[in-house]
């Protein structure tokens, strides 16, 4: 049975758990929740996720919220189709993965998520990105990126020499990233725009890009 997906193809959360079911080849349908309408801030959405938050992903009775959760969840039970995101056959490997998934959710989206945020969500409410908040952030994130750089001077991929979860969390909203002024944070760093390059030219990937058109005409 197709697993339900509820959430916003814009949206960079949902996008992540997008970007992990296509590489897992797995059936699964995009239920919309209209953020606009703040849909996702009561009933039957809030149900789903107390935080009133998307995403959200139903598998016949199992409810989850929190698009890295899920996505370990569709990696975890897809682990022999397509691409193996979490390296379930080494031990090893699947503790570099966890590392660097962590390194992403506790160093990388903090720093990244509030310039994302002024530049794609203040507009939104009326408001100018607020350039302190932008460089306050950016010089943390700059911090953060010096440490990728030279772990990717190393290994081609965050947990090692394979593309892994790790770096899927990283996509949707570094693509939003490397749409605003600051994308040569990235570029400026020669391992890490490699780096980038080569996992958004991804085809789960690109097949969710496409449908990310926050802060584009009419969005
Ligand atoms: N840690 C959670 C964050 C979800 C989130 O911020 N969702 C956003 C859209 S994605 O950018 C959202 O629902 N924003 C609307 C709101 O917070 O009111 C996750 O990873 O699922």
């Amino acid at each position: 049975m197709a697993l339900k997906l509820y959430g916003a193809a814009m949206s960079p959360c949902t996008s992540r758990v997008m970007t992990c079911l296509h590489e897992k080849e797995a059936d699964f349908e995009l239920i919309p929740i209209d953020l606009f309408a703040g849909e996702h801030k009561q009933l039957p959405f809030l149900a789903k996720n107390p935080f009133g938050q998307i995403p959200a992903l139903e598998d016949g009775d199992l409810s989850l919220f929190e698009s890295r959760a899920i996505s370990a969840y569709v990696a975890e039970k897809y682990k022999e189709a397509g691409h193996d995101l979490i390296r379930y056959q080494s031990l090893k490997e699947a503790a570099e993965v966890k590392v660097w998934m962590e390194v992403e959710s506790q160093q990388y989206h903090p720093a990244m998520s509030p310039i994302i945020f002024q530049f794609f969500a203040a507009p939104l409410q009326g408001k100018a990105p607020d350039q302190a908040i932008i460089d306050e952030n950016l010089e943390k994130l700059g911090k953060v990126l010096d440490v990728y750089e030279e772990k990717l001077s190393r290994t081609k991929y965050l947990a090692g020499d394979f593309y892994s979860l790790a770096d899927l969390f990283h996509l949707s909203f570094t693509y939003y990233f490397m749409k605003t002024p600051c994308a040569n944070l990235i570029n400026e760093r020669p391992h890490v725009k490699a780096w980038w390059e080569d996992i958004s030219s991804r085809p789960a990937f690109q097949k969710v890009a496409s449908a990310m058109t926050f802060g584009e005409k009419g969005n």
